[in-house]
């Protein structure tokens, strides 16, 4: 039975790496989506803690804040190391991962047309910090050597990059074939190969 349920606006956006992880993790869940116009009625809003979505309800409990929902479901599935000093690694790598989408966030929404080459230009002195961490740790994830909520986080993060950039990591051999090896996981890449991940688009106002 699903008991997981997220709402949330027709976009990849903030739920596409929960999405990976569910997926991977052979989890299933409803998805419940807003549409723009009944958002902006505010009575949804109005009820969600900052009003913001994601919402990401496991039965009835409810929870908001993208990252917050990740740590919930890492804890739940094991994917949150396994002493302190991973654990704590590992949200270091998450916050990282942040960083750089609340940059690419701001250019999708703030400046597109205007800063995009400039994005570009500067994105390998950001991609160069995952590569050598990546190619520093021989478990061949950004922690230890069993996939964590960060490494979902920043997979997804890496795909709309490449559809930003698609020749961006080419220069980052070990962030490449992290990349690679993390799309073709089996349960993961099924589900990247439905409509249902296919056709929502990246982000919502249409650039990507
Ligand atoms: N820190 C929050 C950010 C949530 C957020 O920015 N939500 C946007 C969509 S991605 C939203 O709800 N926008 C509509 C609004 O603010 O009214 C998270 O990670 O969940």
């Amino acid at each position: 039975m699903t008991h997981y349920t997220i709402t949330y606006f027709q976009v990849k956006g903030r739920c596409g790496a929960i999405r990976l992880l569910l997926a991977d993790q052979g989890q299933e869940w409803k998805e419940d989506v807003v549409a723009f116009d009944a958002w902006m009625k505010g009575d949804l809003k109005k009820t969600c803690t900052f009003g913001q979505l994601p919402k990401f309800q496991d039965g009835n409990f409810t929870l908001f804040q993208s990252n917050a929902i990740l740590r919930y479901l890492a804890r739940k599935h094991g994917l949150y190391g396994k002493n302190d000093q991973e654990h704590a690694l590992i949200d270091m790598m998450n916050d990282a991962v942040e960083d750089l989408r609340l940059k690419y966030i701001k250019l999708i929404y703030q400046n597109y047309d205007a800063g995009k080459d400039q994005y570009i230009t500067d994105l390998p002195g950001d991609l160069c910090k995952f590569e050598t961490i990546l190619s520093n740790n021989k478990g061949g994830f950004l922690v230890g050597d069993k996939i964590s909520f960060a490494d979902y986080n920043l997979l997804d993060l890496m795909m709309n990059h490449q559809v930003l950039s698609p020749t961006c990591l080419d220069k980052f051999t070990h962030l490449k074939s992290y990349v690679d090896r993390l799309s073709s996981r089996p349960k993961l890449k099924a589900y990247t190969d439905t409509d249902e991940w296919k056709k929502v688009p990246i982000n919502g106002n249409g650039k990507q």
